[in-house]
């Protein structure tokens, strides 16, 4: 089934120290199932707002959200592991039926050997690895990933995007990805939503080919 995203209006209403702001006015697309699409845009255009409605977290919009595939996995831009669970107990959390896989998830991020450790004591790579590991252990057929390959190493961040890669190629979820990186993109999705300007709109959405071609 088609995902349609719908946002006619989003606004943060003014709060303290900060006026009103008109995040999204008359923005929609569309995603087929199993489709991989990037959002880019400047800092601060409401990326993450966006996945925050997509998700149904963020319910305090006018529009709608149709055929969302379910379950969800979303990868937040910060970690938002439970502080008292150790990585191997937050990764048990989300798949309960199968609780020996959290150590093979916990392997495929690296992180063998950290299976009890509090997310206090791990960097926040590492535990942005868990998150990431806790996002595709539920094999959702939404994925939502918010800049997943920040805070590592090249070589770090080349080995998770290998691994999203794989997942994305076997399991085929219906995938959003925000990312400020162009070779993210390429490498991962099929097509490339551009927003820009304030309220925030589609400034640009082509398969990745095209915009290859373009550079
Ligand atoms: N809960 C909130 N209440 C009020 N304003 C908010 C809230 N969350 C985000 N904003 C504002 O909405 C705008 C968009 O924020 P958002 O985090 O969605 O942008 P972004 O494109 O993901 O940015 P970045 O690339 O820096 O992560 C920003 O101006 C931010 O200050």
């Amino acid at each position: 089934m088609t995902m349609r995203v719908v946002i006619e209006r989003k606004i943060y209403p003014a709060q303290e120290g900060a006026p009103e702001r008109a995040l999204f006015e008359n923005l929609s697309f569309e995603l087929a199932d199993g489709e991989v699409c990037a959002i880019v845009g400047p800092s601060g255009i409401g990326k993450s707002s966006l996945l925050q409605i997509v998700a149904g977290l963020d319910r305090d919009f006018e529009g709608s959200i149709t055929g969302l595939p379910q379950p969800v996995g979303y990868l937040f831009q910060s970690p938002r592991l439970l502080p008292w669970r150790t990585a191997r107990q937050n990764l048990e959390l989300v798949i309960p039926e199968q609780p020996g896989r959290a150590g093979e998830w916990l392997a495929q991020v690296g992180l063998s050997g950290s299976e009890d450790v509090y997310p206090q004591r791990l960097s926040l790579g590492m535990a942005r690895r868990v998150a990431l590991a806790r996002a595709l252990a539920i094999t959702p057929k939404l994925l939502l990933l918010d800049e997943p390959f920040s805070s590592l190493d090249e070589e770090t961040s080349r080995g998770m995007q290998r691994l999203v890669a794989e997942h994305m190629q076997t399991l085929r979820p219906t995938t959003l990805l925000v990312t400020h990186h162009w070779h993210e993109a390429a490498a991962l999705a099929q097509r490339v939503i551009t927003f820009d300007g304030s309220p925030a709109r589609i400034m640009d959405d082509q398969p990745i080919r095209q915009v290859r071609a373009a550079e």
